[in-house]
């Protein structure tokens, strides 16, 4: 499944500087599974896309989390510097490459976002008003980082594989909140949750 981007020129210009870096630098750090490297703008630059447009704009600050080679947060960054939403991006990573990786992409795009280089469990509350998570682990954990994380009335969007039903029971028995879900748009199975109202059962 092949999807095009709607976004200007620039952006588009920019988004290609990120996949060239990305390219060079992902044989000696893994940032993404070689796998997915002939698939590069749809496994990623698309799947990160769709997130941002599930946000509800204008975003003051969106903090991605564990965000490993930049998706989605970095991104969300990219696109956001269009439309000005969001006006801060966050994105949050323990290992210290990766971060030089972003940093770097940061640099050669003029992207606006802060790489905080830590461990999410640690942070200080990042008050934020929407948080992402791509790839990071269950929903249970995705939940107590977005208790930490989220501003009051903030919403967290979360990428989950096919397994998604099974991880909202296990969610269900441990967190009260409200879900709304959207069908990934470049893969079959797969569903990206919206939720607000994080509070422990
Ligand atoms: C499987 S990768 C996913 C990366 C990216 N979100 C993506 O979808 O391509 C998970 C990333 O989260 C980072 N990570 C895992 N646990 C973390 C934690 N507790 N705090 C900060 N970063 C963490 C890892 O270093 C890794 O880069």
């Amino acid at each position: 499944m092949s999807v095009t981007l709607d976004v200007s020129r620039e952006t588009k210009a920019r988004l290609e500087i990120y996949a060239d870096l990305l390219r060079k630098w992902n044989p000696k750090i893994n940032l993404v599974s070689k796998n997915t490297i002939d698939d590069l703008w749809n496994r990623h630059f698309v799947d990160s896309a769709q997130i941002y447009s599930l946000a509800p704009h204008p975003v003051k600050h969106w903090a991605d989390l564990g965000s490993g080679g930049g998706f989605p947060g970095l991104v969300i960054a990219i696109m956001g510097a269009e439309r000005k939403s969001p006006k801060k991006t966050t994105l949050v990573e323990s290992d210290s490459r990766k971060c030089a990786f972003l940093r770097t992409v940061i640099r050669e795009t003029g992207a606006f976002a802060t790489v905080v280089n830590e461990r999410i469990e640690v942070l200080p509350e990042l008050s934020a008003d929407i948080i992402s998570a791509r790839a990071l682990g269950s929903l249970d954990l995705l939940l107590s980082f977005a208790e930490r994380h989220l501003a009051n009335n903030g919403t967290a969007i979360f990428p989950k594989g096919a397994n998604w039903e099974k991880e909202l029971a296990d969610a269900r028995s441990k967190w009260n909140f409200d879900y709304q879900l959207a069908k990934s748009k470049t893969e079959t199975g797969p569903v990206i949750m919206k939720i607000t109202g994080v509070a422990r059962v």
